[in-house]
């Protein structure tokens, strides 16, 4: 049996998977995103060897105060939330949750896609508030997904379950951009590699499927919304700092672009304030990409495996880190 450890647990996790860890190591539960808990938090991390959990920012000023860690279960697959360079130079085990929630959040974005283009939370409010009095007008139709040129970028696993969709179930011709991207043998003859701004060029629909990186931020500025065709739909599912926001509110009110569809934000929860809450040629998801019980469950089951793995001195299939 191995040595027991000290586990901070700082997103919920099922009662069930709670009590497996606990069975092993010493756990302390504590959202730091919760002002009650930070306190017990912040008390925890100086003698905690494992953290498991999501959507909460642990850059390095913060990992200063666990000199003990061992490992960081991320029950996500992105991971921009973590200092990468600095979990490597301190030797530091990153996990992550690949894989599992693929399917449903390219579901989550073709949902966004036909939601913008169909216009359904519009059509869906005027019912609800009783102003369906007569037979929609002009001012209310949609546009069509199917047939139409749909522009991914980042043609890894959630983009290539997107593609599926598209080029299989809607008979849509996709494009993509990804410098490390390999053809997949399904889509042979129905998605293309070309460069970033032919696909914004010639996409009806563009969509983000990439991580966030310090290469990769802001990717997405005036140059590129000027790029695209008038009367496009631009898509978010990936993460929010991929797009300079200005940027994306100038091209919806001064440009040609005719719709965003936004999973992701730069600043989550997206605040009150933002033009992108209520502008009306948005449609907002409070970032739901992967929210199914389903497949919630599967990335809290994967990240329990992949901390005990590595707290009994494994290497786990998902682990980032250390580099092999
Ligand atoms: N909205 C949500 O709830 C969710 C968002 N995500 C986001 O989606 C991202 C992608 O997830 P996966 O498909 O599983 O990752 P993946 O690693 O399988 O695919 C990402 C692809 O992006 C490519 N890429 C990197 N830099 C690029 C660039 N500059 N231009 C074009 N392509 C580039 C990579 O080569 C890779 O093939 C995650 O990193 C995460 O941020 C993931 C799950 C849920
Ligand atoms: O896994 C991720 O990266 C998410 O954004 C939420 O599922």
């Amino acid at each position: 049996m191995s040595q027991r450890k000290n586990v901070l647990v700082f997103r919920a996790l099922p009662p069930d998977l709670l009590e497996r860890i606990a069975q092993r190591h010493t756990v302390t539960v504590a959202d730091p995103r919760r002002a009650e808990e930070l306190p017990r938090f912040l008390a925890a991390l100086p003698t905690a060897q494992g953290l498991i959990g999501s959507s909460f920012k642990l850059d390095a000023a913060a990992l200063e105060r666990a000199p003990a860690l061992e490992v960081i279960s991320s029950i996500s697959v992105g991971v921009d939330n973590y200092d990468l360079p600095y979990l490597e130079q301190r030797g530091v085990m990153l996990c992550h949750t690949p894989g599992v929630l693929t399917e449903t959040t390219a579901d989550t974005l073709f949902a966004l896609i036909l939601c913008a283009s169909r216009r359904l939370v519009e059509v869906a409010n005027l019912v609800r508030e009783g102003r369906w009095v007569r037979n929609i007008g002009e001012d209310l139709f949609g546009w069509d997904v199917h047939g139409k040129t749909l522009g991914i970028l980042g043609f890894g696993r959630i983009g290539q379950a997107l593609a599926r969709r598209a080029a299989l179930g809607f008979n849509m011709r996709v494009l993509y951009h990804d410098p490390h991207a390999v053809q997949v043998a399904e889509l042979a003859g129905q998605a293309t590699q070309l460069p970033m701004d032919d696909v914004l060029r010639r996409a009806d629909i563009v969509a983000l499927t990439l991580p966030l990186t310090d290469a990769t931020r802001g990717l997405m500025g005036a140059r590129e919304f000027g790029l695209m065709k008038p009367g496009a739909l631009f898509v978010n599912g990936a993460r929010g700092g991929l797009v300079q926001e200005d940027a994306l509110l100038h091209a919806l009110d001064h440009g040609s672009l005719r719709a965003a569809a936004l999973d992701v934000f730069a600043t989550e929860p997206l605040p009150q304030d933002s033009p992108l809450r209520t502008h009306p040629r948005v449609t907002p998801l409070p970032h739901i990409g992967s929210a199914t019980h389903e497949t919630r469950r599967a990335m809290a089951e994967l990240a329990t495996d992949n901390l005990l793995m590595a707290l009994d001195g494994q290497r786990p299939a998902c682990a980032l880190l250390p580099r092999r």
